[in-house]
């Protein structure tokens, strides 16, 4: 399954936001996109997701143009989690997570235990099947993230979107979640803030800076410190540890004062 902006650019009224970007996601990756606030990641997932229209370049899908492909197409290829994903339903948790399996409901197919086993399944992947019978409006910002990735999950994709999708979450459900979205066959485009987290599960990150692609490439390559302190306006150091692993650890004002003093 693969997925790609080709020259693709996108804004608000005159306003530019996403200028003339192209990347091809490569099947079974786990692509980061990186960037300042308003840099324009949520912007591009929307774009990728189908859900804006480029106002100019293409968007393909396993080669056609997403807005070609029907919704309940798409939805069956791919999946979105969105940063501010929200529902007004009164639903339980469980509910929620088997809003994911609606592509493949119809008149012709019903509700199956197949269904239900993949509810099951992806409850206990997120870790809420403690909770699966609790109304969904009771429950703490994190437990919501947790189903709405489950949601995605029990869409089967074969591309997942996530947008910032450790948002509310606890370090340990931090890494937890990453890991477990890692290891499915799944190919993964994620919005990431945390550059440590890009570092640990990120095949190759894409940055964007005001709506441009200007970097793409391996942990390895795209986190130095020159395009960090460019891009973030941060100093920070390297760590380099086995053949291709990275972290970062930022350096404090007054120590990046002394440095450049
Ligand atoms: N519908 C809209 N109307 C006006 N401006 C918009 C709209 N959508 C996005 N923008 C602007 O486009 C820019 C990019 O927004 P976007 O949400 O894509 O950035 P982002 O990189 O995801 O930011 P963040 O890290 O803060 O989530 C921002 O300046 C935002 O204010």
């Amino acid at each position: 399954m693969t997925l790609s902006a080709r020259n693709v650019s996108w804004g608000v009224g005159n306003v530019p936001i996403l200028k003339n970007v192209s990347l091809d996601v490569r099947g079974g990756e786990f692509l980061g996109i990186i960037g300042p606030n308003g840099s324009g990641k949520t912007s591009l997932m929307a774009l990728f997701a189908g859900i804006r229209k480029p106002k100019s370049g293409d968007i393909l899908l396993d080669g056609e143009p997403i807005g070609a492909l029907g919704r309940r197409e798409v939805a069956r290829r791919l999946a979105l989690v969105e940063q501010q994903a929200e529902t007004g339903e009164r639903i339980t948790a469980r509910q929620a997570v088997e809003l994911g399996r609606t592509p493949y409901l119809g008149a012709l197919s019903p509700w199956s235990a197949n269904d239900e086993a993949i509810v099951d399944t992806v409850l206990a992947n997120v870790d809420m099947t403690h909770l699966a019978d609790r109304s969904w409006h009771t429950l703490s910002g994190g437990e919501r993230q947790r189903l709405h990735i489950g949601r995605a999950l029990a869409q089967q994709p074969g591309i997942l979107l996530l947008d910032e999708p450790t948002n509310h979450l606890d370090i340990g459900h931090q890494i937890g979640l990453l890991d477990l979205v890692r290891r499915q066959e799944l190919t993964v485009v994620a919005a990431l803030h945390d550059l440590n987290h890009a570092a640990m599960f990120c095949d190759r990150i894409a940055v964007l800076h005001s709506g441009q692609l200007i970097a793409l490439g391996t942990p390895r390559d795209v986190l130095t410190p020159t395009r960090i302190r460019d891009v973030f306006g941060v100093d920070a150091a390297i760590d380099r540890h086995g053949a291709d692993g990275c972290s970062i650890r930022y350096l404090r004002p007054e120590k990046q004062k002394a440095l450049v003093s």
